[in-house]
């Protein structure tokens, strides 16, 4: 299993008949773990195989569905030009991985393989009312997919729990709260061990639980006044939206946020797509 993946590569860059043929050893988990029917699950390592086919199949299938659903977005309800700019330039830094599907089937030969996907803007598409960002049927099935294969995670601003409410899907691997709430998925009922059944827990920030809820309270009464802001509790973090708040008060909103977390100074406060 150690020398699989290290042959694999070479035969493929040798052959070029092997490109399209040979099989990919790829270790089957983040974390060295057999593979089951149901899902992943740590105690053991073992060597999953798939085609080179199969991988573009497998991604590339997902790939399509998250390019429609990027393509869906709602139309902003404010156009402006500096947001328009911002956003090239994030792109100029950070360029879509969408466009460099064809070298990462390539690198990723020989590797070990994990998904880590968004759920906002990347599985659903951006919407005004966060309660509607749905997830379609197509795409459910294309990360399903992807998860036999493939330890996969969606990692999301969302609490956990809401993040699972729109995906729902049992093998997938959740972080919730930007990484503070991750659920490793549970094993096949058939494992030997307790351990391996139960699904495992990481929650770093427990003891900010209370403060978190404190500066919810604070957040909703701050913004009470401001028509169209919204606050999302994320469970260990909290999220102000003001997508739909005229523009004119998108500075007022950001103010009110920063006075309210004066007294919070073991918080942090990060921005996103209007939040
Ligand atoms: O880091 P992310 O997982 O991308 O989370 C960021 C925020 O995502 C959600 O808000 C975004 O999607 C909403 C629904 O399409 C949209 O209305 C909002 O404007 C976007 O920012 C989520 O509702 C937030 O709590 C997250 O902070």
């Amino acid at each position: 299993a150690a020398t699989g993946p290290r042959h694999a590569y070479a035969a493929m860059m040798s052959d070029p008949v092997a490109k399209s043929q040979r099989v990919l050893a790829l270790p089957s988990n983040m974390v060295p773990s057999p593979v089951t029917s149901k899902g992943h699950h740590c105690s053991s390592l073992s060597v999953t195989y798939i085609t080179r086919p199969k991988l573009v199949e497998v991604v590339g299938g997902l790939v399509g569905v998250t390019k429609l659903s990027s393509t869906c977005a709602i139309p902003y309800k404010h156009s402006a030009s500096d947001e328009v700019a911002a956003n090239n330039a994030w792109l100029a830094k950070l360029p879509s991985a969408l466009a460099s599907f064809d070298q990462i089937i390539a690198s990723a030969q020989g590797k070990k393989i994990a998904l880590f996907l968004d759920y906002d803007g990347t599985l659903s598409p951006i919407v005004n009312d966060p309660e509607k960002a749905f997830m379609s049927p197509e795409m459910r099935a294309a990360v399903k997919n992807v998860a036999r294969f493939f330890p996969t995670a969606i990692v999301s601003g969302r609490s956990r729990d809401k993040v699972f409410e729109f995906v729902k899907l049992k093998e997938l691997y959740y972080a919730g709260s930007h990484g503070m709430d991750i659920l490793v998925p549970s094993a096949d009922s058939k494992s030997k061990t307790k351990d391996d059944r139960e699904a495992k827990l990481f929650q770093p920030a427990r003891e900010f639980l209370p403060m978190i809820i404190e500066v919810n309270k604070s957040l909703v009464e701050a913004t009470r006044s401001i028509k169209g802001a919204n606050v999302e509790n994320n469970k260990f973090c909290v999220s102000v939206h003001y997508r739909n708040v005229d523009k004119k008060d998108w500075k007022l909103v950001a103010e009110l946020v920063d006075n309210v977390l004066k007294d919070f100074p073991r918080l942090k406060v990060t921005t996103g797509r209007r939040v």
